[in-house]
Order: C-alpha cells, then sequence, then structure tokens
C-alpha cells in the first residue's frame, strides 16, 4: 500500500514547494487523480525487462532531454527537433557502437527542479528560487514565483501532448531507419559530425536495402520504442498520478515510463524513498561524489529489495575530476554483495560552473572525460558500463563551451536559451555520440 500524500509529506520532504493556499492543491490533486494514465503499466515493465538488459551488458541506454522542460517550448518543432537528435545519437551508437540502443527521453513530465537556495537575488531584490514550470514561473517578478498548484494540472496537459506526438512520431514512420537521411536534413552542413553522419546513413541505407532485398523486413526498422522519464519530485503530482494496475494489483506511477529520484532528495529515511519503495516503475537514483559505498548499499536495499534485474539504475554524477576516485569503491562494494544495479553515467551535474561572462555552464571536455572515466573505471573492474543520460536540446542552442564548434564563454551569449542548467546543442549531442560510440566499441 501507497502511504498517503500527508504521511509522506510528514517525514519532512525535501525540496517541495510552499504553497500559499493548500485547498487549492487539493483541488489540483483531486483533478489528477481523475485523468487517465499517460503511460500503460505493461509499458514500464517492458522497460525494466530492457534496463535488466543493459545493466547485463547486452545493450546500451541514451536518456536525454532538456534539464527542464517549459510549457511554452511544448509546440510540434520543439519535440521533434529533440526527437529526431536522440534518434540520431541512438542510431550512432548503435551502428558505430555495435550494440542496441535502448532509447528515453527527459520529457513529457520533466518539469519541477530541485535548487540549491529557497531564493535568488538580482539587482538587490531576492525572490523565491525558481522552481520549474511545475511550480512557478521562470519571469522575475514576486507574482510569477508565487507557487501554483494549477501548474500540476498543466504538466499533466503539457506531458500528455508531448506523449502523444512522441508515440505519433516513433510508431507513425518519423523513426523508420530508412528515414536516416531525413534526420540529416537541415543540419549545419558545415558540421564534420553531420557529415560524418551521412557517410554512416549511406552504410545503414546499403544495409536495409540489402535486407530487403533477401527478404527481411523486420518491425524495428519502421518504429521504435521510446520511453519517457523525469525526476519524480513534486509528490502531491507524483502521488496524485500513481494508480493500481489492474492485472497485478501493484502501484505504478503512470506520469512516465522511468521516475529518477534526484541528488538532493535520497536520503533514506526521506519522502522520497519512502514513495519510491512502494512503486514497481523501473526507477533511477541520482549518486553524487558524499555516496559512501554503504549508501549506495542502503538505497539498493531500499528501493530493491528483491534484489530485481531492471528495477534500480544507479546514475552517477561526480565530476570529471572526481569519477576516477569515487566510483570505483562504489562499484566493488554493489559486485562484492551481489546487488544488481544499473549503472548509468550523468556527465553533466558534477561539471557545472559559472562562467566569466556569468552564465551557468559546462565544458564539453569534462563531459566527455567523466563519460571516457565511467567506461575506465567500469572495464577496469569487469563491470558494466550501462548507459549515459544527457542534458540536451535538437536546438542550436549555445550553453555549453567547447565540442567541435569551439563555442567560448563569451560565445554563450549568442543563444542561451536554458531555465536552469546548460544543455549540449545538436551538433554537441551528435559528436558525443561518435566519440560514446568509439568507447563502446573499445
Ligand atoms: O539540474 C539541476 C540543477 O543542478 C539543480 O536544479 C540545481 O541548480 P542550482 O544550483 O542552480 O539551484
Ligand atoms: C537535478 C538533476 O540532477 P541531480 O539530482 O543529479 O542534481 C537533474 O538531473 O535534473
Amino acid at each position: 500500500m501507497i502511504p498517503d500524500l500527508a504521511a509522506l509529506q510528514a517525514l519532512g520532504a525535501a525540496q517541495q514547494p510552499t504553497y500559499p493556499d493548500p485547498q487549492a492543491v487539493d483541488t489540483a490533486v483531486a483533478k489528477l487523480r481523475g485523468f487517465p494514465p499517460l503511460v500503460f503499466a505493461g509499458e514500464c515493465d517492458e522497460l525494466k525487462d530492457k534496463i535488466a538488459a543493459v545493466g547485463r551488458g547486452e545493450s546500451f541506454l541514451l536518456a536525454g532531454g532538456d534539464c527542464a522542460e517549459v510549457f511554452s517550448q511544448v509546440n510540434a518543432d520543439n519535440v521533434r527537433n529533440k526527437l529526431r537528435v536522440l534518434l540520431q545519437m541512438a542510431v550512432v551508437l548503435t551502428y558505430a557502437g555495435s550494440l542496441p540502443v535502448v532509447k528515453m527521453g527527459r520529457l513529457a513530465g520533466q518539469y519541477a527542479k530541485p535548487r540549491s537556495s529557497d531564493t535568488e537575488t538580482r539587482d538587490g531584490v531576492t525572490l523565491p528560487a525558481y522552481r520549474g514550470d511545475a511550480v512557478n514561473g521562470f519571469e522575475f517578478t514576486e507574482e510569477s514565483r508565487i507557487p501554483d498548484p494549477q501548474r500540476l494540472v498543466e504538466v499533466y496537459h503539457a506531458s500528455a501532448a508531448t506523449l502523444n506526438l512522441i508515440r505519433a512520431f516513433t510508431n507513425g514512420g518519423y523513426a523508420d531507419l530508412r528515414q536516416v537521411h531525413t534526420w540529416n536534413t537541415d543540419f549545419v552542413r558545415e558540421s564534420p559530425f553531420a557529415q560524418r553522419y551521412e557517410q554512416m546513413a549511406n552504410e545503414i541505407e546499403k544495409a536495409l536495402e540489402f535486407m530487403q532485398a533477401i527478404g527481411a523486413d523486420p518491425d524495428e526498422f519502421h518504429r521504435v520504442d521510446f520511453y519517457s522519464s523525469h525526476e519524480a519530485l513534486v509528490l502531491p503530482y507524483e502521488h496524485a498520478m500513481t494508480r493500481i494496475d489492474s492485472r497485478t494489483n501493484d502501484p505504478y506511477n503512470v506520469s512516465g515510463h522511468f521516475l529518477w529520484i534526484g541528488e538532493r532528495t535520497r536520503q533514506l529515511d526521506g519522502a522520497h524513498i519512502e514513495y519510491f519503495k512502494h512503486l514497481s516503475n523501473p526507477i533511477g537514483c541520482k549518486v553524487g561524489p558524499s555516496a559512501t559505498p554503504d549508501d549506495v548499499l542502503g538505497l539498493a536495499n531500499a528501493l530493491n529489495p528483491k534484489n530485481e534485474e531492471g528495477r534500480l539504475t544507479l546514475i552517477t554524477r561526480f565530476g570529471a575530476g572526481k569519477i576516477r576516485d569515487v566510483l570505483p569503491p562504489l562499484v566493488e562494494k554493489v559486485r562484492a554483495e551481489g546487488v544488481n544495479v544499473t549503472w548509468v553515467t550523468d556527465p553533466m551535474h558534477g561539471n557545472t560552473f559559472e562562467a566569466s561572462t556569468g552564465f551557468k555552464t559546462r565544458r564539453f571536455t569534462d563531459v566527455l572525460d567523466e563519460v571516457q572515466g565511467f567506461f575506465d573505471v567500469h572495464r577496469a573492474l569487469g563491470t558494466v558500463p550501462g548507459g549515459m543520460m544527457v542534458e540536451m536540446t535538437g536546438d542550436d542552442v549555445t550553453e555549453i563551451v567547447g565540442g567541435g564548434e569551439e563555442i567560448d564563454e563569451h560565445g554563450l551569449a549568442h543563444r542561451y536559451e536554458s531555465v536552469v542548467d546548460p544543455r549540449l546543442n545538436r551538433v554537441q549531442s551528435l559528436e558525443l555520440a561518435f566519440l560514446v560510440a568509439e568507447m563502446l566499441r573499445r
């Protein structure tokens, strides 16, 4: 039985909005409880099996999307652009890395953000911090920063619209492998990675023609399985979207296929861990540099007491300078105890810094180095580097320094659009995929 919302909140849930009108929260929650599920329990089970295969080294997990989705960007171009780059990255990893790829978006629900500080100060004015469109507005005014529970209802509708379009694209022909060239049109042609992609697409096209000529035309060529994920942060929303599966009587969070617990809300005696214990979805937990081997074991025992494969993914985010020291003892402990976890790297959150120009940014080289460190550690220990989760977008933004386009700290101002953390742009995302494919092949 899932504890009721009040019981969870009584555990002192971290990173929750303080709503001025509790009755309005009840109204929003009641509305959400009546809405249809966004995903089916059976799809979550299917994903759990696929993540189990990732944990055994039989496939690679690619998760990507915005740091924070925003309501104003729920439109066809934005969703298509993101999906397109994810499909391109997945094709590169599959073809050049010779491994099937499980595709997951940080999307259709990634609307709430944990923050380091409750407030933000600009020009001497201090207001509540922006906590994602699920909670308050980005605009720096007193009114906009007041948490509004009606936004939770809007999260549902925005997620439904996004997921609907994703399902249409992935099942309706856009994700057909014979579209590999189409995904590359209107790409910056000067980019060496777009050219490299084009060559690879030619090879894939020839291989497909050959397969067709010999009579092989499997369904997997025409459609892809694509899964949604987000950080399950704001408990009234997540609790309201939890339903009992009619097949099994088990509780599932039906707002996304895969939910994760953030680095700031993974306290073993905290409300988020308590809530996640009861879910049947495949779940993730972020693990930062302060985690000890015993912390990780505690998380695994609490979140996966049956030691099921595919149930728990640990998403490590240490920073490029730390991963080679911090990850080995965690992996060794987990291995020694015979605990099943799928290891995934988040090479973004440990590598954030403020540029001289004031922008929150990351270096492409650090992102790459953390992924390389992740592969090095797992290869040295004989364990499985299962996948990566990145913050990226399908647009040509300038939020991360470096990469083939050599964006520098001054170039960040050109097109910096993220409302919280910096994202890889389209070229940087593709570049990363080619470089990670080489790591996979090795
Ligand atoms: O992606 C998330 C951020 O790292 C997190 O929300 C904290 O950001 P902040 O340190 O700017 O608050
Ligand atoms: C906030 C995030 O990460 P973390 O919990 O690892 O800081 C995130 O992935 O959006």
